[in-house]
């Protein structure tokens, strides 16, 4: 099995391009099982997890090709299949966002249950409320959902919780409705938007997306397209941690300033220096890293899938920090890890306490899970000596050439 391997780093120094949002990329592939036509999707990272929502397109009779590194044609004219199974579902939960798609093209659907994974049980609840409104009916057993209706039928659906892939499956399977929905208490987070803005370009007619009340007006038709996926915004985050945790200077490029604008405020907070230039943010790392306390929350609060990474910054800092998570109600796995490198941090409940230390040690770790692969990867870049991360295919799921980029600011870092 690959490992990756981390020794201590000079402060970073360079510009690193950031890729298409893997959070953007799989619900818009998964929407293109909506159209009739062709769509071109272009900036679709160049990960696993994208090549698993292509392959189960793929075994539901589209035709999905990859162009080239990060363009996608998929054509889903004919789709032969409404069965999503097991085998591929348990790849990646994001799998479960054809379920949506399929009720609303096919009139059924059989997709595996997703199961929880390392940072919570992840219920898919929210999603099934909204179809069983929309009019599907819906058994759940042996591990799959089924899920069928002769015509779905817009209505109005209140989410208990912003969920962002509820509100992105009743988005799509509310796309081809009769009527218009409105999802209540949706989620906002600019990948929502993405979708959106994908869905009307190929004929859909939504408004409100990036709000909390969004109004779909179901359509007969929606036809092929062309469009390009966001920057991710998690990446460019990651990187910027990097800048802050190796007290580097690094240039991000190819990010949407508006999306991180919670990680900036908390990277000026902990001292780093922050100058923003249209889609790129240069990150200044200070000698001195301040402690602070973080909260996280749907957006446009602080993302959770940066929770990792500042706290391997938080580890190295000048004091105590609190980290309370909010949206999954198990995401501390990387704590153990990040101890096994001389981090001094408590769990209480869903909070953390982070005692800053300025000695990290490199050790053997795994990542537990995509972020907290991430947020090794940081840490290793400032421990002494060498860390060795195992279980990188989570890495994988979630960032396209890490060593790769990493390695041209300077990082010494590499995979064996
Ligand atoms: C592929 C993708 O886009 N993944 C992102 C998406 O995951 P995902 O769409 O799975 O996250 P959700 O927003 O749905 O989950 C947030 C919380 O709601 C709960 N919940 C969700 C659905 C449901 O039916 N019932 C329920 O209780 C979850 O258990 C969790 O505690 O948003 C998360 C929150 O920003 C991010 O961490 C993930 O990176
Ligand atoms: C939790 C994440 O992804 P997923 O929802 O695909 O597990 C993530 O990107 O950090």
């Amino acid at each position: 099995m690959a490992k990756i391997i981390v020794e201590k780093s000079p402060p970073l120094k360079g510009t690193v391009r950031i890729s298409g949002a893997k959070n953007s990329a799989l619900p818009i592939i998964a929407a293109s099982l909506l159209s009739t036509g062709e769509c071109i999707l272009e900036d679709v990272p160049d990960l696993r997890d994208v090549d698993v929502i292509c392959e189960v397109l793929s075994s539901l009779g589209a035709d999905v090709k990859r162009v080239s590194r990060e363009k996608l044609q998929i054509n889903a004219s004919i789709i032969d299949n409404f069965e999503a199974p097991y085998e591929l579902m348990k790849k990646m939960r994001a799998s479960f966002l054809v379920m949506g798609p399929l009720l609303a093209r096919m009139g059924k659907a059989r997709v595996s249950m997703p199961g929880g994974c390392a940072i919570g049980t992840r219920p898919i609840d929210l999603h099934l409320k909204g179809f069983k409104a929309l009019g599907a009916e819906i058994e759940v057993g042996h591990g799959y959902v089924e899920a069928s209706a002769d015509k779905l039928k817009g209505e109005r659906i209140y989410l208990d919780f912003p969920s962002v892939g509820a509100t992105e499956n009743i988005m799509m399977a509310a796309a081809l409705a009769e009527g218009e929905t409105i999802i209540e208490n949706a989620a906002q987070e600019p990948e929502i938007v993405d979708l959106a803005n994908f869905l009307n370009k190929i004929g859909g007619d939504i408004k409100g997306a990036g709000t909390s009340t969004i109004k779909i007006k179901g359509v007969k038709t929606l036809y092929g397209g062309r469009h390009q996926i966001i920057p991710d915004r998690i990446e460019a985050g990651t990187f910027m941690v990097a800048a802050a945790i190796t007290k580097g200077d690094i240039i991000v490029e190819n990010v949407v300033v508006d999306h991180v604008k919670s990680i900036i405020a908390k990277l000026k907070e902990t001292g780093a220096e922050i100058i923003e230039d249209g889609d790129k943010i240069r990150v200044v790392g200070k000698k001195n890293i301040k402690s602070i306390d973080i909260k996280t929350m749907p957006y446009p609060g602080f993302p959770t899938d940066m929770q990792a990474q500042f706290m391997a910054l938080m580890s190295v800092s000048d004091g105590t920090s609190i980290i309370i998570e909010t949206v999954f109600e198990n995401r501390f796995m990387h704590v153990d890890e990040l101890k096994r490198m001389g981090a001094n941090i408590k769990i209480e409940g869903r909070s953390a306490i982070i005692q800053g230390t300025n000695k990290l040690m490199g050790a053997p770790v795994k990542a537990t899970d995509l972020r907290a692969g991430a947020a090794l990867i940081l840490s290793g870049l400032v421990a002494e000596g060498e860390t060795e991360i195992s279980n990188i295919f989570h890495i994988d799921r979630g960032y396209s050439n890490i060593e790769q980029k990493l390695s041209k600011l300077g990082a010494k870092i590499y995979r064996k």
